[in-house]
Parts: C-alpha cells; sequence; structure tokens
C-alpha cells in the first residue's frame, strides 16, 4: 500500500501533499482548525479537493485535471469517525460481519470473520449485545474490528480515543497498538503518546499545510513547528539567520549554537530552547545586549517544582522564590535572557 496525495481544498485554506509507505503509520498532530480532518476527508472521499490528485497502490482516488474521481465506498479505505456510528438495529456481531456480507461473503463466513476480528479488539464477548447496551470504549472497539473486517487497504483514524473516559483510555491505546503494527494508517490525534507509542512517523500540520514530518523522537527532539515544539515543552524563534544568530521578525536576535551542519547567513532557520535557559529580569540584564527580549509577563502557571512564565513569545523557567522576589504577576514588565550556550539553531 503506498499513498501519494496532493490535494488543494481553498474554501479552507487547506493545500498538502501528503505521502504513505507501505505498511506506515504516520500520527498527524496540529492545533485546531489546522486541517487534519480535511487530510482524512480528502483520502476517504467525503471531500472533494478544488485541485490536485491521488493515488492509492497506483489506483487513482482523485485527479482533479483529469476529472476523476473515485466513490468513498470503492477506494479501499476505511474511516473511522470520533463516533463509533455503529447500525443501532444490529447486534456487535451482526455490525462487524456487515463489511464481509456486502463484499459478497456468505453468512456464516462473515460471522466466523467477524469473531476473529471481535477477538483482535478483545471484544469477543460482546458479540451479542445491541450498541446501545455497549460502553464507549466497548463501542470503539467494535468500530474498530468493523473497520478491520472490511479489509481495507489503508485505515484512517480520526481521534480514536479523543471521546473514551480517560480510564478506559491506556486499554484501548494497547488494543490500537496491536491492530496498527505493520498496517498502513493514518491517525489523527491531539495527543503526543499516541505519536510516540502508535505511529512510525508524525506529520504536524499549521494553518493548512504540512509544517514538518518525520519520527516523532526526531521531531521532539528537534521541532521546526511551533506546535511541535509547543508540545515538547521547548521555546522556538523562527527567523533569518544574521551575525550567527537568528533574528525573528520582532526583532530579537538570539545567539546560539550550530550543529554539524551550520546555517548560512540569511537562511530561514528556527533557535530552540528550553524555557530552564530563559531568565527572568525586571532591568535590562547588562553585558551583551543580544538575547535579550523586553516583553510582558501573560500567565504564570506551577511546573512541576518550578513555575512557568509565559509570555506572548517564550516562555521561563524559574522557582518559585525568584517569582515572589521579583513579584511577578500577569502584566509585569519583563526582559528575558537566554543563555546563547543552551540554544539550537538549525535549518527550518
Ligand atoms: N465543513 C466545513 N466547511 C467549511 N470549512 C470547514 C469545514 N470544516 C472545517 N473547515 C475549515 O477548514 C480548516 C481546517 O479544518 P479541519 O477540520 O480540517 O482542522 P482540524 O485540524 O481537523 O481541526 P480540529 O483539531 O479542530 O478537528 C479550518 O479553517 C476550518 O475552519
Amino acid at each position: 500500500m503506498t499513498l501519494h496525495l496532493d490535494a488543494t481544498v481553498t474554501a479552507r485554506d487547506v493545500r498538502l501533499t501528503f505521502d504513505l509507505a507501505p505498511g506506515e503509520t504516520v500520527a498527524v498532530l496540529g492545533p485546531n482548525g489546522s486541517g487534519k480532518s480535511t487530510l482524512l476527508a480528502a483520502i476517504a472521499g467525503i471531500l472533494r479537493p478544488d485541485a490536485g490528485a491521488a493515488t492509492l497502490d497506483g489506483t487513482c482516488l482523485f485527479d482533479v485535471a483529469a476529472g476523476t474521481w473515485r466513490p468513498p465506498h470503492a477506494r479501499g479505505t476505511a474511516l473511522l469517525a470520533q463516533d463509533p456510528l455503529l447500525f443501532p438495529h444490529l447486534n456487535v456481531l451482526d455490525n462487524v460481519a456487515f463489511g464481509p456480507r456486502s463484499a459478497g461473503r456468505s453468512r456464516s463466513e462473515s460471522r466466523t470473520l467477524a469473531r476473529t476480528w471481535l477477538a483482535e479488539v478483545d471484544a469477543e464477548e460482546l458479540a451479542d449485545r445491541r450498541p446501545a447496551r455497549l460502553s464507549g470504549g466497548q463501542a470503539q472497539r467494535v468500530a474498530i474490528a468493523r473497520a478491520l473486517a472490511a479489509e481495507p487497504r489503508l485505515l484512517l483514524l480520526d481521534e480514536p480515543m479523543a471521546a473514551l473516559d480517560v480510564t478506559v483510555v491506556p486499554a484501548m491505546r494497547q488494543v490500537l497498538k496491536r491492530v496498527l503494527a505493520g498496517r498502513s494508517a493514518v491517525v489523527v490525534t491531539h495527543d503526543v503518546l499516541d505519536a510516540l507509542l502508535l505511529a512510525d512517523r508524525v506529520v504536524v500540520m499549521e494553518g493548512g499545510r504540512v509544517a514538518e514530518s518525520g519520527p516523532a523522537r526526531d521531531v521532539l527532539a528537534r521541532p521546526r513547528s511551533t506546535f511541535a515544539a509547543g508540545i515538547a515543552g521547548l521555546n522556538l524563534a523562527r527567523g533569518v539567520v544574521e551575525d550567527g544568530g537568528v533574528r525573528t521578525p520582532s526583532g530579537l536576535l538570539v545567539a546560539g549554537l550550530h550543529g554539524d551542519d551550520p546555517v548560512p547567513e540569511r537562511a530561514a532557520a528556527v533557535a530552540v530552547f528550553s524555557p530552564s535557559a530563559v531568565s527572568v529580569h525586571l532591568e535590562r540584564p547588562g553585558g551583551s545586549p543580544r538575547n535579550v527580549l523586553a516583553t510582558t509577563v501573560r500567565e504564570l502557571e506551577p511546573h512541576g517544582s518550578q513555575v512557568r512564565v509565559q509570555t506572548d513569545e517564550l516562555s521561563a523557567e524559574v522557582t518559585a522564590p525568584v517569582v515572589a522576589e521579583l513579584d511577578l504577576v500577569p502584566g509585569t514588565p519583563v526582559f528575558l535572557a537566554v543563555k546563547a550556550s543552551e540554544v539550537s539553531i538549525y535549518a527550518a
């Protein structure tokens, strides 16, 4: 299974290029409204892009220029929404048997297959129940079994655990981990843990575009998007290289260390650093004028044994005695200084 997709949805300002390798599970992360569901809808065929084309294993899913359109049921994809949407009048077994039955298999063969898939998601004992008598977690397991029973080439999951009670999420994650191993799947999630545990690769979306992509570990260790930096708990300043530092559009020059592959002057780059590398002052600190930002405290929040000082641009982490000594409250004007030795600079 190989997927190539190139799609523009003008009304949503979404413009995407997305590829999936055989057997690869990709987690799609991004802020609200960044286009994650639009990506799934374009692959599944419940949305018609205004431009672009897509192929699944060489079969054309759509090609706007050529006027080609393959309907959702003929795409070999299965989309699992947050809401399980089971058929209320059928019991669990027949819900799961529905796919194989529609594909022309006999009633008994379809039911045997359904039992196999229910076992796969630890839900065999639910076979005779009606959907109305299932908990949210049980219904979601059945929905996964039903999706798998249709033997899709590509499984699309839209926040499969978002509607579940927190107590059942760990067990569900285990089920998904088993089911997704070696399977071609795209999982939209808000949870970085899902990305780390379930996916071979993450794709980060921002503003209707793919902002970055790579193994979850690499993306979190060396984020290139504001969103990924946020979930990794890091500050990210984007700009162009000037005098070896990164000059941001707001004028801040962040000095730092380049890795083995220094970014040339005037090239786009990011400066990434931990909030603990940022110190907070009431007076402009002396010494080098670089790496100092005059700003205002927006929020203070506990973070482990430290206090996270949020401003619109950066966050700092200081101890509670420092907060008391500087008398920091939301609205306090401050100077933030960043230690160059703790800043990593790399290409954006
Ligand atoms: N049915 C729709 N009609 C018009 N615009 C829409 C529709 N659904 C989403 N949009 C817009 O398309 C853009 C992408 O939305 P999308 O739902 O794909 O984002 P998302 O990343 O899935 O967000 P969320 O995390 O909130 O589910 C947003 O600007 C959104 O407002």
